[in-house]
C-alpha cells in the first residue's frame, strides 16, 4: 500500500539553521504515528511541514501521491487538518464558532453553513464533550476547554489527514484517555492520524508507530514496543527505564 504521506529528502531550516532532515518516510492512513523526542528535537517542525505551514529547505512532501505545495490552499485545508500546539487564541468569539472555522474550506461564497457543515460541527462538539461549552465566550473560557474546543475545530473538518501537536497537553487524564481514543477510532475509520505527545505511556498503548526524533533526526521508528525500548529511553531521554515504557493502564470508567 502507497504511503499516504510520503517525505522525500526532506530539509527544514529557520534562517538557514537547518533544523530536521529526514531521507525519505512514508507514513500510512489507517494508523496513528506518534512523534516524541525531546524538547527541540523537531516534532513541531515537522508537524508544521506536513501540514503546510512551513515550506521545506529543500526535498519535499507528497499528500496521496501529490507534491503538497501543488495543492490550493483550500483543497489542503479540506484534506489536512492540523492542531498546532500552541493555538490558544484569546478570540472573544463563541465557542461554537470557533468550532465551526474547521468548516471553512467548504463554506460557499454568499451562502451560509449548510446542514452537512452543522452536523461535522455537532458531532465534533461531541466527540471532545465540548457541546456544553458552544455559547460561552471562548476567551473565557479553561485552558483545558479551549485546548477540547480547538480540538474539535479540527475533527469537523472531517479531514484524512489529522495533524495534531500535543493535542492532550492541557487535559485532564480522563480527557486525554478520550482524546487518544479518538484518535484511534478516526485511524480505524481511514484516517492517516500524527500526533506530537510526550506521554509515554499513552503514546506506547495507543499508538500503532512511534518515530522517535532526536537533534533533528529519525533516531527509532516501529511499534511502540519497540521504538520505545530500554536503550533509546536512555540514549535519548536520558531514562534509566529496563524495562521500557509500561503503556498507561487506566480506562474510562
Ligand atoms: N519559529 C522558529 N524560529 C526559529 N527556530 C525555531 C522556530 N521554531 C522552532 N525553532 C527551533 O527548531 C528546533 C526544533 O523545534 P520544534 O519546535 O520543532 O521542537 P519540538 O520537538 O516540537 O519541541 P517541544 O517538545 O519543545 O515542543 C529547536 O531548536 C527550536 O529552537
Amino acid at each position: 500500500m502507497t504511503a499516504h504521506l510520503i517525505l522525500d529528502q526532506l530539509i527544514c531550516a529557520y534562517d538557514r539553521r537547518q533544523v530536521l532532515s529526514i531521507e525519505g518516510l512514508g507514513i500510512r492512513a489507517g494508523e496513528v504515528t506518534a512523534l516524541v523526542g525531546p524538547n527541540g528535537a523537531g516534532k513541531s517542525t515537522l508537524l508544521r511541514t506536513l501540514a503546510g505551514q512551513l515550506s521545506p529547505a529543500s526535498g519535499e512532501v507528497r499528500l496521496q501521491g501529490v507534491d503538497l505545495s501543488r495543492f490550493a490552499i483550500r483543497e489542503r485545508a479540506r484534506r489536512i487538518a492540523y492542531l498546532p500546539a500552541d493555538a490558544q487564541p484569546a478570540w472573544p468569539l463563541l465557542a461554537r464558532r470557533i468550532v465551526e472555522l474547521g468548516r471553512h474550506p467548504f463554506l460557499k461564497p454568499l451562502t451560509g453553513s449548510s446542514a452537512e457543515d452543522r452536523k461535522a460541527v455537532d458531532r465534533a462538539m461531541q466527540q471532545t464533550e465540548t457541546a456544553h461549552l458552544g455559547d460561552r465566550p471562548f476567551n473565557e473560557l479553561s485552558s483545558g476547554e479551549r485546548a477540547r474546543l480547538l480540538l474539535a475545530r479540527a475533527m469537523a473538518t472531517q479531514a484524512s489527514t489529522l495533524l495534531l501537536d500535543e493535542p492532550g497537553a492541557a487535559l485532564d487524564p480522563r480527557h486525554q484517555l478520550k482524546i487518544m481514543e479518538l484518535m484511534a477510532s478516526e485511524a480505524k475509520s481511514g484516517a492517516c492520524v500524527v500526533f506530537a505527545g510526550h506521554s509515554l505511556p499513552l503514546v506506547s498503548r495507543f499508538s500503532d508507530r512511534v518515530i522517535v526524533i532526536d537533534a533533528g533526526r529519525i533516531v527509532a521508528d516501529g511499534p511502540p514496543e519497540d521504538a520505545l525500548g530500554p536503550q533509546t529511553l536512555e540514549q535519548v531521554f536520558g531514562l534509566d527505564a529496563p524495562g521500557g515504557v509500561a503503556p498507561v493502564g487506566w480506562d474510562l470508567a
